[in-house]
């Protein structure tokens, strides 16, 4: 006999709490000032089974002024920690993620959909932005500056920018966090983060393993709930300095526009429309191997993720039979069986951005070489789908499919690619297979996105610049780069010497 949805739901709850060797780790309260407060109303689900997995509060604007009101008080403490102190402890922070990593990753697929070997990935480059943010905290070095004056001395100084606010999406619930958390408290800021409602497991499990790792009260504090006005207090709050944000155009838009009003710093990693480009020199079982990586990696939901796929006359019908071939052989399922490599989908509304995409490049002459359905196991899980012949203004080619969708461009030369991968107004990512050396500087310095990728269809990494041009946002995030967001230069004369 079926049990009735709330004895199903608690189940369900048992199960994830049961399978997870700390089960403190699955935690249904906010964070705020050092305390675990709120009720838990609001249900998250498994989208893979759409098992009820647990509730988080539903907070808005007056807690989030609470959040922000603490990481104010926190702020003077945090920032007069010596640097090696504050980098010991996000050490400590970043072994605590390590040793519980299996944890973490089981909640991360149980509440996003990713296969529990992405997951894993995805906690692994998480901790590994913790680490290097850690040893980073030492080099906040100032500078001497020759002066002008023979009785005066310049310098520059960085200092801590102060409270800082972080949104964060739900395709990367783990180390989208860490990317932005770990730089601020080494640089000695105090954080407010809202993690997306779809996915606020995996951030609260982070605070208690914080929590642990002796991350002071009030320096990080995480609050669940509805986006726009806790949004808005973070953007307007007169103690908030730097908002940092992952996710659509469209929001980032107007979290810039509410910042403006306290002439607020930004972070923005907004929507992206990678090109993928195969030249006819390139390698293609490489290419085919780079493009599986870039497509099909979190079920295509990666800002990152190759959205419209080139590939040059001569070899385009190897490449498309290549990579469908192996497109097809994949294993669609829940994240956490073995041999799965695509996941659901996060809600239906992906799935009918994916169905619409691939009704207009149909109805514009693309064919449909694998997949193109929703899979027979229902819910949001989507066949993994390759489409040949696709008219560069197909909508799939201006808009970011964020879904397991591969659309292959037929092109002639580079001129003709390069214009058409410029076409428009997103710059994230870019990749490009080419053999030819004269060929690779070319390209990579035309493409106009803020980080390419030659001959590789996987640049994330916690020691480069991660961040877009155009469209796609403001700021860079990872390698030392990212702890620039985080200061505030001071300069100083002393005079009188
Ligand atoms: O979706 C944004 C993050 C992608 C990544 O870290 O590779």
């Amino acid at each position: 006999m079926t049990p009735p949805a709330a004895a199903r739901a608690t189940q369900a709850t048992a199960t994830l709490r049961d399978r997870l060797k700390d089960p403190a780790l699955l935690k249904e309260a906010c964070y705020i000032d050092g305390a675990w407060v709120g009720t838990p109303v609001f249900a998250v689900n498994n989208p893979a089974t759409g098992v009820e997995l647990a509730k988080v509060p539903q907070l808005g604007a007056d807690d989030t002024t609470k959040a922000v009101e603490a990481a104010q008080r926190a702020f003077p403490g945090w920032a007069k920690h010596t640097a090696k102190q504050r980098s010991n402890i996000l050490r400590k922070w970043f072994e605590l993620i390590i040793a519980n990593r299996e944890d973490l990753a089981l909640i991360l697929t149980s509440e996003q959909g990713k296969p529990l070997s992405e997951a894993l990935g995805e906690v692994d480059i998480g901790a590994a932005y913790i680490e290097f943010f850690a040893e980073e905290a030492r080099r906040v070095y100032g500078e001497t500056i020759p002066t002008q004056r023979p009785d005066a001395r310049l310098l520059a100084i960085k200092q801590p920018i102060g409270v800082c606010g972080a949104i964060t999406p739900w395709n990367f619930p783990n180390s989208m966090i860490t990317r932005k958390v770990s730089p601020a408290l080494a640089a000695g800021c105090t954080v407010v983060l809202k993690p997306a409602n779809e996915t606020p497991l995996s951030a609260l499990a982070l605070a208690v393993l914080a929590e642990k790792a002796g991350i002071p009260k009030g320096v990080l504090n995480i609050v669940t709930g509805d986006a726009p006005p806790i949004g808005k207090v973070l953007c307007e709050h007169p103690a908030v300095r730097f908002v940092g944000f992952t996710g659509s155009t469209a929001v980032g838009k107007i979290l810039y526009q509410q910042a403006s009003v306290g002439v607020k710093r930004l972070g923005l990693e907004l929507g992206g429309n990678a090109p993928f480009v195969v030249f006819d020199d390139a390698d293609i079982d490489a290419a085919v191997e780079g493009a599986i990586v870039s497509k099909y990696r979190n079920m295509g939901q990666t800002c990152v993720c190759a959205n419209r796929l080139y590939a040059q006359d001569k070899i385009y019908d190897e490449f498309v039979q290549k990579l469908s071939k192996k497109v097809a052989a994949m294993k669609i399922g829940d994240g956490t069986e073995s041999g799965v490599t695509q996941g659901p989908l996060i809600n239906m509304k992906a799935v009918d951005k994916v169905e619409r995409h691939i009704a207009d490049a149909v109805k514009r002459g693309a064919k449909v070489v694998t997949g193109g359905k929703r899979s027979e196991l229902g819910r949001s899980f989507f066949e993994p789908t390759v489409l040949a012949d696709v008219k560069s203004d197909s909508l799939v080619a201006q808009e970011e499919t964020f879904g397991p969708l591969a659309p292959v461009i037929r092109f002639k030369d580079e001129a003709d690619v390069v214009a058409m991968c410029n076409a428009s107004p997103f710059g994230l990512a870019s990749y490009f297979y080419s053999r030819d050396l004269g060929r690779v500087w070319r390209v990579a310095e035309a493409l106009e996105s803020g980080m390419v990728g030659v001959n590789t269809g996987l640049i994330t990494t916690e020691v480069a610049p991660f961040g877009g041009v155009k469209e796609s946002g403001l700021g860079r995030e990872g390698s030392h780069h990212g702890m620039e967001e985080y200061v505030e230069i001071k300069y100083v004369m002393m005079a009188g010497v």
